[in-house]
Order: C-alpha cells, then sequence, then structure tokens
C-alpha cells in the first residue's frame, strides 16, 4: 500500500544560532506552528557536524556487530537507571516489536563498553550527548519563546535532567515476519518525555499518524536534518497546545523478501526528576486538560512498562502512552 509522506516542516536553524532577535522570533513561530500541529519538525543546520553523526551511526554498527552475550554483559536491569543494553524482544508494550538498544546517559552510565572494549565508543558518545542536548535545549528555547514563558523556562526544569541518548538497530528480517499483525519494527506509540531528537539513516519505515486518525504517513530521511517531536509531558505541560503524535516503524518501501537492516538515533529529553507537569493555562477559563504529574515517577513508570523484561516492578502512578 502507497503512503504519502507527511506534511513535517523543514526549518533552518542557522538563524538562531548566528541571527538576531527577530530572526530567531521567526524560527520560533515555524517550530511552534510544526510542533502544535502533526508535533515534528525537521531542523537544518543545526550545527552539529555531519561527520559526527556519522560517526556514532557507525559505532552503531560496532557495537551491534558484537556477539550477543558481550552484548548482555551490559544489559540494562534497572528502569529507574534505563540504561544499558536491550536486546531483540526485551522492549514492547502490546505488540512485538523487531529491535535491539543501547540507551546512554551522563550521570547514570555504568554499562557502557569501556575504552578497552569498544574504543571511541564511550568519549563518542559522550561528547555527541552533549551536542544533543545543547541542540535540544535551544530549540526549547524557541517554544519557550513562541509560548510567552520566558526563554529560560525549560533550562530551568532540566538542570540535573539526564536524558538518554538511544542507539536502535532493526536488524535485517524477513519481510513476512514482520508483517505479521501486530509486529513492528517499533510498535505505534508516543514518546513519553518532553521531546525527542531523531536522526535516521537512508533506510526508511518511520512513519507518523499526524492527527490520530489511523492515516500513517512517510517521515522520510532528509539528510542533514534531524527530526524532532513533541513527547506526552510536553503536550500535557503545554496543555494540549504541543502534540505528542503516534509514530512506528514499520517496512521500508523497498522491494524484496528481505528487508534491509535499519539504524537510528533517538535522543530523548526528560525533565528534572523533581519537577511537577503542571498544564499551563493561558487565561483563567482555560480548563486543564491533564492532571499534575512528577516528572521522575512518570519516567520510570513509563519504563517499566516498556520493558517487558523488567516488568517485576511497579510505581504508583496513572495510566500513560508507550516508549
Ligand atoms: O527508529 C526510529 O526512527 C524511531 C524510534 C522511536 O520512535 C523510539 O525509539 O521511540
Ligand atoms: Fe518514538
Amino acid at each position: 500500500m502507497e503512503v504519502d509522506a507527511a506534511e513535517i516542516a523543514v526549518v533552518s536553524f542557522e538563524r538562531v544560532l548566528s541571527g538576531d532577535d527577530t530572526a530567531k522570533r521567526a524560527v520560533s513561530k515555524e517550530i511552534y506552528d510544526a510542533f502544535s500541529t502533526v508535533g515534528w519538525v525537521y531542523i537544518k543546520d543545526h550545527g552539529i557536524p555531519q561527520t559526527r553523526v556519522d560517526s556514532v551511526f557507525e559505532l552503531a554498527k560496532i557495537f551491534f556487530d558484537l556477539p550477543l552475550e558481550k552484548k548482555y554483559s551490559w544489559r540494562l536491569k534497572d528502569a529507574k537507571v534505563n540504561q544499558g543494553y536491550t536486546g531483540d524482544g526485551d522492549e514492547a508494550n502490546g505488540g512485538v516489536d523487531h529491535k535491539e538498544c543501547y540507551e546512554h546517559r551522563r550521570y547514570n552510565n555504568d554499562l557502557c563498553p569501556s575504552a578497552e572494549e569498544l574504543p571511541g565508543f564511550r568519549d563518542t558518545l559522550d561528547e555527541f550527548y552533549g551536542q544533543c542536548l545543547t541542540l535540544g535545549l535551544n530549540v526549547l528555547k524557541c517554544l519557550a519563546m513562541a509560548l510567552e514563558l520566558g526563554d529560560n523556562f525549560f533550562d530551568n526544569i532540566t538542570k540535573t535532567a539526564d536524558p538518554q541518548l538511544r542507539l536502535v538497530h532493526y536488524p535485517s528480517i524477513e519481510r513476512k515476519i514482520l508483517e505479521q499483525e501486530g509486529h513492528a519494527r517499533i510498535i505505534p506509540h508516543t514518546d513519553f518525555g518532553l521531546c525527542t531528537l531523531l536522526f535516521q539513516d537512508q533506510t526508511g519505515g518511520l512513519e507518523v499518524d499526524p492527527f490520530h486518525t489511523g492515516e500513517f504517513k512517510q517521515a522520510l530521511p532528509i539528510p542533514g536534518t534531524v527530526l524532532i517531536n513533541i513527547a506526552d509531558l510536553m503536550q500535557r505541560l503545554t496543555n494540549g497546545r504541543c502534540r505528542s503524535t503516534i509514530h512506528r516503524v514499520v517496512s521500508p518501501k523497498t522491494p524484496g523478501d528481505i528487508l534491509p537492516a535499519r539504524y537510528s538515533i533517538p535522543f530523548f529529553i526528560h525533565p528534572d526528576a523533581d519537577v511537577l507537569i503542571d498544564p499551563i493555562t493561558k487565561s483563567q477559563d482555560e480548563v486543564k486538560k491533564y492532571e499534575p504529574v512528577n516528572a521522575g515517577e512518570w519516567r520510570v513508570f513509563n519504563t517499566i512498562k516498556n520493558y517487558t523484561t523488567l516488568k517485576g516492578s511497579s510505581v504508583p502512578i496513572g495510566s500513560a502512552t508507550a516508549a
């Protein structure tokens, strides 16, 4: 079945990195327009060198090519930390994902290959992590500007935040396995933090359901860009103004019975654990659409929900969406 491309704006960040205040305001509006409609935007001229992005993709390939036993020596064990390796089948939320991941953190990062085990891995990921965090916070500064929250609003709720840099490998697989009912490379879900930066390779298969009608559209790879999508806590915080939209990864639109492998690199930005996410209303009459939630509890609850291997523990909190 043919699936159209989603209408996701491509916004140049050059005017934010080197422009004046008027230029920044114009970009902020473009970003807000995207976040309040489809919930996704492509950012180009984002300042992270392509050579760096390429080197992280190469390291991901080297890492995932290691024997399974070796990868399991860094196995993610604790949802509160949510760092390390998860094998194919370890993460699922009501369906079957065909993927393996490695999660990298800045403070809690014990389950990371050492320089002896995988030369350059930790250092490169640490640096890339810093670049993603800077870019993400700059994008959030634009959003704060557009929402008139005060430019440092998001800096103030992410001071000790420990976002998660994820390497994802979707192995080459038979089309007929992936296209079974309930199976996908990653099943439909929304992300649950504030927002996600997403670097993808050229394989394709990422799809977004922008208006939750069940009509998925392709979020095509565009070289040199990073996709940014709104996640659940931002939707709650902005009382629904910014939209956390459902997405999935399915078969790429290429012919053949065997699908090629795909790699992607999401970077999930979460607020500080002690922050209360209470919807911000713009007038006295505006009704809050969501209950306040504690950001730390929210993250742990949703992580546990996603990992089939971590289901033992539980954290009392209201219902939430996936991945
Ligand atoms: O691989 C992708 O393009 C999307 C990954 C994703 O949605 C996620 O990890 O939450
Ligand atoms: Fe996602």
